[in-house]
């Protein structure tokens, strides 16, 4: 499923003496089944413009188009379940999306939540926290008991059981060890390669290199560049020092794949690859 912003402008508290514009004029289009990574420095709005993916945001003006559902200013709360059955997102911090007295029954929720029956959203959950790598002893816990780490694989797990077309996910790798990180990319290759266009929001150069198709890259809330991440790594050092893009690193990072024999297209890497490569970059946030 594509997504495509036209145009969008979106304040907060529109309307009101307070209101704070975020987003500017943007017009991006995310292809369907490929994975579009959003980089930017702090505060750029990446956050803010995913959260209009899921109509979680609606625009101030303008207009996001996800598949054949169009989300403008006017669209109604009740129209907004059809979005949300499309696009599954798992927010920056996890633990505000978990609620339920154990793990199964926090998953098993969406899909519920769209009407599958009991057994048909178990079988969902039980899916979905095995590809995540969530551990069978820890089904029948409460999800406040884990780990960040866990926790962040149990919110993801959460957004995979009712299988949407698109998931969006926002800084996924924080909380992650080095391996953690690895299986992630690893699952976001998965997802696009079961025909889901992935949005993600990423500080790690790394990560984008290794996974991304395009690179949207914001800065104050307008999109400066939407690149192939060939492309986008190729740029001179001085534009990616304005836009606070910790370039370096992702050029080690290429730099230590294509000296392991893989071109920058040539994906999907291993998770052994992977691991290695991101292993080599431990340090940084
Ligand atoms: N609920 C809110 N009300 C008012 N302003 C907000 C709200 N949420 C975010 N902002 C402001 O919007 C701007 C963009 O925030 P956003 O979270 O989209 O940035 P980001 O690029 O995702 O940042 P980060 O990388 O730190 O997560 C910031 O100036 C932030 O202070």
């Amino acid at each position: 499923m594509a997504i495509t912003f036209e145009k969008v402008n979106f304040s907060y508290g529109a309307g009101t003496t307070l209101a704070h514009a975020i987003l500017h004029d943007v017009t991006v289009n995310m292809p369907s089944g490929q994975v579009t990574a959003i980089v930017g420095q702090t505060g750029s709005g990446k956050s803010t413009l995913v959260q209009h993916i899921n109509g979680l945001l609606k625009p101030t003006q303008g207009r996001v188009v996800v598949d054949d559902f169009e989300l403008t200013a006017r669209t109604k709360e009740k129209q907004l379940m059809q979005l949300r059955q499309k696009v599954g997102i798992v927010f920056q911090f996890p633990e505000n999306q978990l609620f339920a007295n154990s793990v199964l029954e926090d998953v098993m929720y969406a899909p519920l939540n769209f009407g599958a029956d009991k057994a048909a959203a178990q079988a969902a959950a039980e899916t979905a926290l095995r590809r995540v790598g969530v551990a069978e002893a820890l089904w029948q816990k409460s999800p406040f008991e884990l780990s960040g780490g866990q926790m962040r694989r149990v919110a993801m797990a959460g957004t995979l059981a009712s299988d949407p077309s698109v998931v969006v996910l926002d800084e996924p790798a924080a909380g992650l060890d080095p391996k953690g990180q690895a299986e992630l990319l690893e699952l976001v290759l998965e997802l696009k390669s079961l025909g889901k266009t992935v949005v993600f929001i990423s500080h790690h150069m790394d990560h984008v290199v290794a996974v991304a198709d395009q690179v949207v890259v914001m800065h104050d809330g307008r999109v400066v560049a939407k690149d192939t991440p060939a492309v986008l790594f190729n740029r001179d050092l001085d534009w990616f020092k304005k836009m606070k893009l910790d370039l370096p690193k992702a050029g080690q990072f290429a730099e230590k794949l294509m000296a392991a024999g893989m071109k920058l297209p040539e994906r999907p890497l291993t998770l052994t690859q992977l691991a290695t490569a991101i292993n080599t970059e431990v340090g940084h946030e």
